[in-house]
């Protein structure tokens, strides 16, 4: 049965020993999964079939990024490996993530696919260096629009666009937020932050936790904390 909760764990480990050290300790009931670029580097699709075997559902973070025949063609892999979600990058474009859309649409695939905006750790003077004036928030409503219009189910977001992105897009659109800090964890990298439970408030659908389970000294204890704060306690 998929989970109804809107927790996705970051797996984010330098090898699959680890990974699925944590993963045993978690519950399919209870979150999905997250694999991203450097467990995936590290394991191959090893560690897909692992978590599947284990009854969990799995978001493959690996953010394609590249012409529409080359990201097309990664898409239809990653979904053939029976990932419940992918991603690309929205500023990868219209034309590359339409191809992407007809791609699992032509092959019959339900695999999500959603598309990154403004990475969370991004702020407004790290956009001025790549050239982009525009505030995090107004840029990731271009993006957010764009990926909508160009037949995307979701788009990756920091939770603080969350609440804009429902009035633009509607609730059915996914909003899957990283940068998600409890009261207990450490910004670090993240720069666009929010709380669980103001996340879920404001309209986020998925919320994306990594370092705040996996590097606390109790893993289990941080996500039931995060469980707690989510349902009110
Ligand atoms: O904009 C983005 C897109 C992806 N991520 C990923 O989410 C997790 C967050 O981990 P934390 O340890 O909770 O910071 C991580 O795997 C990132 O690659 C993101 O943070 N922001």
């Amino acid at each position: 049965m998929p989970t109804d909760s809107p927790l996705i764990i970051a797996l984010d480990y330098a090898s699959l020993d680890a990974a699925l050290c944590m993963a045993d300790r978690l519950d399919p009931a209870r979150c999905r999964l997250k694999v991203g670029k450097e467990l995936f580097t590290r394991s191959g699709p090893e560690v897909l079939d692992a978590l599947h075997g284990r009854g969990f559902e799995v978001f493959l973070d690996l953010k394609f990024h590249d012409i529409p025949n080359t990201v097309a063609g990664a898409i239809q892999a990653a979904a053939e490996q029976g990932v419940w979600m992918v991603n690309v990058h929205a500023s990868g474009g219209r034309r590359m993530m339409e191809a992407a859309r007809e791609r699992l649409d032509r092959q019959r695939l339900a695999t999500r696919l959603i598309a990154v905006t403004v990475l969370t750790s991004m702020e407004a003077a790290d956009l001025a260096e790549v050239g982009i004036e525009a505030s995090p928030a107004d840029q990731v409503e271009r993006l957010a629009v764009l990926a909508r219009d160009s037949g995307m189910d979701g788009v990756v977001c920091s939770a603080q666009e969350a609440s804009r992105l429902r009035e633009l897009c509607g609730s059915d659109f996914l909003k899957v937020t990283p940068g998600i800090r409890p009261s207990f964890a450490v910004a670090g990298d993240q720069r666009r932050l929010m709380a669980p439970a103001d996340a879920l408030a404001a309209g986020s659908s998925h919320l994306v936790v990594g370092r705040p389970v996996t590097q606390a000294e109790e893993p289990m204890a941080a996500l039931a904390a995060i469980e707690s704060e989510l349902s009110g306690g």
